[in-house]
């Protein structure tokens, strides 16, 4: 028994366990046959059989002593093999055996995996033990082979789910899901990843363009991982926080005493991502004279401090994005020709999730995972339910789903949610989405009239639709401006005048 605890080199123990056999007991060139890669069955271990021999040694069902006793799973005992017609001696010939009567025993070897085996061997007729001993050894021999058989295609099984596993993970890993956390495996999808990738390295800006909610800062986020820069800084720039009054000192920075209150020297936002990244988030938020500033910093590749005289040479790649037309907004005067040139260098267009609905139910089931993590629940979808999110219309994209799904796993007091839960949950939302739209809506056709300057009164949003776009995007005023079609210092007013709190 020992023998068996030598690891699952199953032809070393096998081996052994036939040299056993005939040392011991006389139960001479023992052998296994099992069926081969070609259906039939042929002598896979043996003892004291040339290699020849072994190569001879195959069989058809049915075929001879062996190929009967893999047929019929019953024990043959040839008592005398020159005397049976069924022996075929096709290994070992008879003149290489011992001139006394010698006896063929065929043993079936127990199920495993359902395949056929036996394990055979030769003895001499006259003994001293009787040959109900020995068969009974050699049952016990039969069962200790078939239970190492089962063991070595179980190792194998799991060695191959392992392998199976491991391929998957491997693929996983490159797959730009993990490596950037953006999911999906839309054709749409698929290719606006790899125009990212393509051009991670270049230093020439980047435009990521789509609709809100789409995933734009992700992918400027990715575009910074997936370049060289990636250890150097990544500073984001919500374009439409920006305050005219304090962009020089933000983003050029101060010396020490360049006027009053400037007690320390301040490095501003763009050296702040010198060798790195630096992302215009709503780049088509900022003024135009902002605009002017910016592209004059990037086309001269360094700034001058407030206070300072010499320019520090900057290097930073830059990446914009937009949900609007910019090519349009530069016809109507909106947005600097020369900006616009420096940055459509590559543009990337993100797809909306319209045009990508194979991959809503990945990003339910992802978004799913990460909420009831984060909030220790575990809320999941019927398959109906995830096709039914499948086929509505997001005109939030994203951001929209990820919101819906946190509420949902938030409020549902069931754990799995049906058709039905979320059509009424997902009823309520998207009212109060749509409401917001439409006035979004109301006011972009204002704005694509350049000669008219929007004027938003702070009666133009009631109360409650500032509050349901705050809570879309929970909390963040930046986006439910965005949302509700004004700038974010216009919701900052209105929340203040409304007393939201
Ligand atoms: N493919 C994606 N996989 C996983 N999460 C995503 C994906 N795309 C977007 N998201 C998530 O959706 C939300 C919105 O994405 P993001 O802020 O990048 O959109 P955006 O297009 O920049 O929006 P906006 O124009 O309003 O700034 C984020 O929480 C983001 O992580």
């Amino acid at each position: 028994m020992a023998l068996v605890g030598r690891g699952l080199e199953l032809d070393v123990v096998i081996r052994e366990i036939l040299h056993l056999l005939s040392e011991l007991l006389g139960l001479n060139r023992g052998r296994v046959v099992l069926p081969d890669e070609k259906g039939r069955f042929a002598i896979r271990y043996a003892y004291g059989l040339t290699p020849e021999e072994i190569a001879r040694g195959v069989y058809e069902l049915g075929e001879g002593v062996t190929g009967t006793v893999l047929r019929n799973r019953q024990l043959i005992v040839v008592q005398d093999i020159d005397d049976d017609p069924l022996f075929l001696g096709r290994a070992v010939s008879r003149a290489h055996l011992p001139q006394e009567k010698v006896a063929f025993i065929v043993m079936p070897i127990g199920g495993f995996r359902n395949e056929a085996g036996v394990i055979a061997c030769h003895r001499l007729r006259h003994r001293n033990r009787e040959l109900a001993d020995d068969i009974t050894i050699l049952q016990i021999v039969s069962s200790l082979i078939s239970q190492l058989l089962q063991l070595k295609a179980a190792v194998e099984e799991q060695n191959q789910a392992l392998q199976q596993q491991n391929v998957l993970l491997v693929q996983a890993l490159e797959s730009a899901t993990i490596r950037y956390g953006i999911v999906g495996h839309s054709p749409a999808l698929l290719q606006a990843i790899s125009a990212l990738e393509r051009v991670s390295d270049s230093p020439s800006p980047v435009l990521i363009l789509g609709r809100s909610g789409t995933g734009k800062e992700l992918f400027a986020r990715a575009l910074h991982l997936a370049s060289s820069r990636r250890e150097h800084p990544f500073i984001k720039i919500n374009c439409a926080a920006i305050v005219q009054s304090t962009f020089d000192m933000e983003f050029f920075g101060y010396e020490r005493g360049a006027f009053q209150g400037a007690r320390e020297k301040h490095i501003g936002l763009l050296e702040q991502a010198n060798t790195g990244t630096i992302l215009f988030d709503n780049i088509d938020e900022l003024s135009l004279n902002i605009q002017g500033k910016l592209i004059r910093s990037i086309e001269a590749a360094s700034i001058n401090r407030i206070g300072s005289r010499s320019r520090i040479p900057i290097n930073i790649r830059v990446v914009a994005t937009s949900t609007q037309d910019l090519q349009r907004l530069t016809e109507e005067k909106a947005f600097r020709y020369d900006l616009f040139y420096h940055l459509n260098i590559i543009p990337v267009r993100l797809p909306s999730l319209v045009h990508r609905k194979e991959d809503i139910p990945l990003l339910v089931e992802y978004f799913l995972n990460q909420f009831n993590q984060r909030h220790d629940r575990s809320i999941s979808l019927s398959p109906d339910a995830v096709h039914y999110l499948t086929e509505q219309n997001w005109p939030g994209e994203i951001r929209q789903l990820s919101s819906f799904l946190e509420r949902t796993v938030l409020l549902s007091t069931k754990c799995i949610l049906k058709m039905r839960d979320i059509h009424l949950l997902l009823k309520g939302d998207s009212e109060a989405f749509l409401q917001i739209d439409q006035n979004r809506n109301e006011r972009q056709e204002v704005r694509s009239n350049p000669s008219i300057r929007p004027y938003e009164s702070v009666l133009s949003h009631s109360k409650e639709e500032i509050l349901n776009a705050l809570k879309i995007n929970r909390g963040n005023k930046s986006r439910a401006a965005k949302m509700l079609g004004i700038t974010y210092r216009q919701i900052c007013y209105r929340i203040k005048k409304l007393s939201i709190s």
